[in-house]
């Protein structure tokens, strides 16, 4: 097993040039700059409350609009996820959170199964929030679970402001990757799941 559970990884095509650096077992420290200040702010909260640390700078063609920006970070940040955790010797595989910001509460369940899936449950009553279209968290969640081969469910439970369900749903994230990674030593020689490596 990768015992640092780190990834570093550069992606540049057409429509977007990112450099991405991920530690698993980290102090929630992170540096990030995407060009659009909410979508930084979110993965600042998810390096945070996971305990990751992230590094990235992703330069997209923001003149056309986030789409292409926040997608392709999330494959990225997919596929450095995928990276880090190597094989699933040791590791819980199953997260699950539930975390309010004053009146929202979003709950994501996570499961390093080596079988793509976003279940998205959420409903945004602004298009944007900052710079940045509420449609493209769904976006960037879907690439994530797609590159990083998890199964991923967040469910907005309540909430109004678009802002606060928002951060609530990154952070519940946050917590249930933290779980579905955590790794017991014990464990380190046990068989991967029915999949093997990720
Ligand atoms: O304690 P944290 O840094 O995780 O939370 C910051 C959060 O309170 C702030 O980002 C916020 C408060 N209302 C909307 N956003």
């Amino acid at each position: 097993m990768n015992d640092i559970r780190h990834a570093s990884l550069h992606r540049a095509t057409s429509e977007t040039d990112i450099t991405l650096a991920l530690t698993l077992d980290g102090e929630g420290r992170s540096n990030v700059d995407s060009g659009i200040g909410f979508f930084d702010h979110m993965l600042t909260a998810l390096a945070k409350h996971g305990s990751f640390n992230l590094d990235l700078k992703a330069k997209g063609d923001l003149h056309i609009d986030g789409h292409h920006t926040v997608e392709d970070v999330g494959i990225v940040f997919g596929q450095a996820f995928r990276q880090a955790i190597g094989d699933k010797r040791g590791i819980e595989r199953f997260g699950h959170a539930l975390v309010p910001l004053d009146e929202a509460l979003c709950e994501a369940v996570v499961d390093i199964s080596g079988r793509p899936y976003l279940a998205w449950n959420v409903v945004f009553l602004r298009e944007k929030i900052g710079t940045m279209d509420t449609e493209l968290f769904e976006e960037f969640f879907r690439a994530f679970a797609m590159s990083a081969h998890i199964a991923l469910h967040i469910t907005c439970k309540a909430g109004t402001n678009a802002h606060h369900i928002a951060e609530s749903g990154f952070k519940a994230v946050a917590r249930a990757l933290k779980v579905a990674v955590s790794h017991d030593p014990r464990l380190a020689g046990a068989i991967p799941s029915t999949k093997g490596v990720l």
